[in-house]
Parts: structure tokens; sequence; C-alpha cells
């Protein structure tokens, strides 16, 4: 049986993930697509021959619609996904979970109560390659315990009304949710400085930043936040243990050699730099619906994430070392298997 998917958002990762439902992942398809651009929403339900609902509420609740992907506007994630907890329906909510903490908790409430573990957070970094190297790497111990995670999150330019909070709760809660990942541990503290901004930066917005954290055993990372880089998407990871390091590979474009230059291109933007990784979180997450079992990022790490990103987000504002106080994590999220068998 196939998976009847909905979507909610189908702006730029809305119409690629439909994309992807469409024709990489097997055993699934889009039925329904909500937008508040009608227009461009009708276009992609004719393209791909799903039904236009006026609302997202009415994809959540069709009985047309087994499963559901969020792809809207962060804040829009916290109502819809407490949508689908009330249906009873799967759901993949792009990140972040929510905009606070404080939805997020509600949303882990709310999937408590219903008893069923229903929703996965679109961290697909997970499911890239090289972090998932880089994990196996630390767990096998030959580079000694991790002390410093030195990490670059650099965008050519922002989305539109991009803002100083969002280069953290949209963009580092990557960062934030790949390393506690990585690790096996949560956060204790952070801290950001806010270097000289970019005169390429729209008015207000304060870019680069730097996140400083700090895990519960000690180890300190570096996040350098840049979102108006202009060259390209980059994003690296270096892991320094005490006999030596790991870091990602660059991604694997073809080598040139021209006019006396060695080089490769640096992709525009996330969605070519992490397709495979994408695509890999679709394919397991339609499996684990239909095996009614998600293995993914859970509710929980999207709450954790959030905690974290509120912190960084204090941490900022008071120019202060903020501790990080974590939730008591409830026994309904203490399956140890979800994470590790991605
Ligand atoms: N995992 C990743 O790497 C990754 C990459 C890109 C975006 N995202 C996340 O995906 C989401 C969408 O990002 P995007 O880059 O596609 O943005 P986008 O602006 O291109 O698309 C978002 C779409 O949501 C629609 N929308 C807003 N409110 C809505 C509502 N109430 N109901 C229905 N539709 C609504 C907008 O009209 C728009 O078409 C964001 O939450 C973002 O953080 C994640
Ligand atoms: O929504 C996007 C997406 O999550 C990208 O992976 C990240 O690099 C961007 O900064 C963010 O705005």
């Amino acid at each position: 049986m196939e998976l009847r998917i909905g979507v909610i958002g189908t702006g730029a990762i809305g119409e690629d993930h439909i994309r992807r439902i469409t024709n990489v992942v097997a055993g699934a398809k889009v039925v329904a697509v909500s937008d508040i651009n009608v227009e461009n929403a009708k276009r992609i339900a004719e393209e791909y021959n799903s039904v236009f609902y006026e609302t997202g509420e009415q994809v959540i609740h069709s009985k047309e619609v087994d499963a559901v992907v969020i792809a809207s506007w962060d804040p829009t994630h916290a109502h819809f996904v407490l949508e689908c907890i009330k249906a009873s329906k799967y759901v993949l909510c792009e990140k972040p979970l929510a905009t606070s903490a404080e939805d997020c908790k509600k949303i882990t409430e709310a999937e408590i109560a219903c008893g069923k573990h229903l929703i996965q957070v679109g961290f697909m970094r997970r499911f890239d390659k090289g972090y998932k190297q880089i994990k196996s790497v630390i767990e096998s111990g030959k580079i000694g315990e991790p002390l410093m995670l030195h990490c670059i999150h650099r965008n050519r330019i922002p989305g539109p009304k991009h803002t100083t909070v969002m280069s953290i709760k949209n963009s580092v809660i990557h960062e934030i949710d790949v390393i506690r990942w990585l690790l096996g541990e949560d956060y204790k503290s952070a801290q950001v400085i806010i270097p000289k901004s970019t005169r390429l930066a729209e008015e207000g917005l304060k870019d680069p930043q730097i996140i400083l954290l700090e895990t519960q055993s000690g180890v300190r990372i570096d996040v350098e936040s840049f979102v108006n880089c202009q060259y390209g998407y980059d994003v690296q990871c270096e892991v320094v243990g005490e006999k030596g390091t790991v870091r990602l590979p660059d991604p694997a474009n073809v080598r040139m050699r021209l006019k006396g230059v060695n080089s490769y291109e640096i992709y525009p933007d996330w969605s070519d730099r992490f397709i495979e990784a994408y695509d890999i979180e679709f394919m397991q997450w339609v499996n684990s619906v239909k095996q009614e079992t998600l293995f993914g990022p859970s509710a929980w790490d999207g709450y954790v994430a959030c905690v974290t990103a509120d912190a960084c987000t204090r941490a900022r504002e008071e120019g202060s070392i903020v501790p990080i106080m974590m939730p008591k994590r409830p026994a309904f999220y203490d399956n140890e298997e979800r994470g590790k068998r991605l």
C-alpha cells in the first residue's frame, strides 16, 4: 500500500520534498497540498497530480491523507504539529519543531498524552554520510575522547525577512542538533559573540555570529554562523579528540584543472549540498511510518534543540554565558534505539 502524504507549505523545500516523494521515494505519493500562496500550490497540485486544499488543517484531517509533511514557515509548525497529534497522524515537521521551547514542551506533552510516537523533526544532517562517518569514528574511540568541535555554517544569502534570532533558531539549530547527536550528550551553557557585522547584511541584522556551547562533560564547541557569506553554501565540522581529529569532507564535486587553477565548485544552497541526506531521511521515514515505529529525530530532540536555541538567544541579548537547564526526559522518550539506527 502506498503511503498517502499531505504537504503543508509548497515553497522551496516543500516543493523539493514533493518532487522527492514522487520521484525518489518508493511506496509513497503526495495526495494533498496546501499553501497560503494559493497560485503556487495549485500549480504544484496540478503538476504532481494531487489535490489542493484551502488550509493546512483540512490536509491534516482529510481521510485521504495518512501522514503529513510540514514545510511552512517556522512560526506555523507548532500549531500544525498539534493538529496532527489531534488527528493521530504521523508527521515529519521541518526544523525547527517550534520557535520556542515552551511550544515544543506543549507538543511533547500532547504526544505523550496521545500515547503514540507520531512526530519526526527534519534534522536531516543525521542522515548525511559525512556526519554519520564522523559519528562512527567518535564511537570507535580511534581519536580518543572528543575535546573540541569547530563548526562553520555559512549561507550565500539569507532568506527573506531573516533576523538575528533566526540565525540561531532557524539555521544554527542544525548544528545544535547534530552535535548533540554526534557526542551523545546535552549542553550545559551557551554564549554568543557578535563580531563586526558585514556591510552586506540588511540593516539591523547581526551577521556573522559566533556561538559557543559547552556540553555536560565539558566539550567546547564553536559555531560560526554567517548567512551573508556571498560565495556559496559552506558547512564544516571538525572534531578534535585526544589522539586525532575527524572532519566533514567538502562535498564531492568533480575537480577541475583549468587555466593554472585546480578547483571544485561549492554548492549554492542546502538543496544540493544535502540532497542525499534528504532522500535517505524521506525513504526511512516512509518505511518507518509504514512499520509504525519511527527512528528519526523525535519531538524530544526538537524540544532540546529549542531549549538550547532559546539559551543562545538570551546569551546574545544579555551578553553573558547562560546556563542551559535541560528538562528531565520523560520515560516516553527513553527509546535509546531511536537515533542510533539511522
Ligand atoms: N532541513 C533543512 O535543511 C531545511 C531547508 C530549508 C527549509 N527548511 C525549513 O522548511 C520550512 C520552509 O522553508 P522554505 O525555505 O521552503 O521557505 P519558503 O518561504 O520557500 O516556503 C514556505 C512556504 O510556506 C507557506 N506558508 C506559510 N504559512 C503557511 C500556512 N499557514 N499554511 C500553509 N502554507 C504556509 C509560504 O507561503 C511558503 O510558500 C522552514 O520551516 C525552514 O526552516 C528546512
Ligand atoms: O532553512 C534553511 C535550512 O535549514 C538550511 O539548511 C540552513 O543552512 C539555512 O540557514 C536555513 O535558513
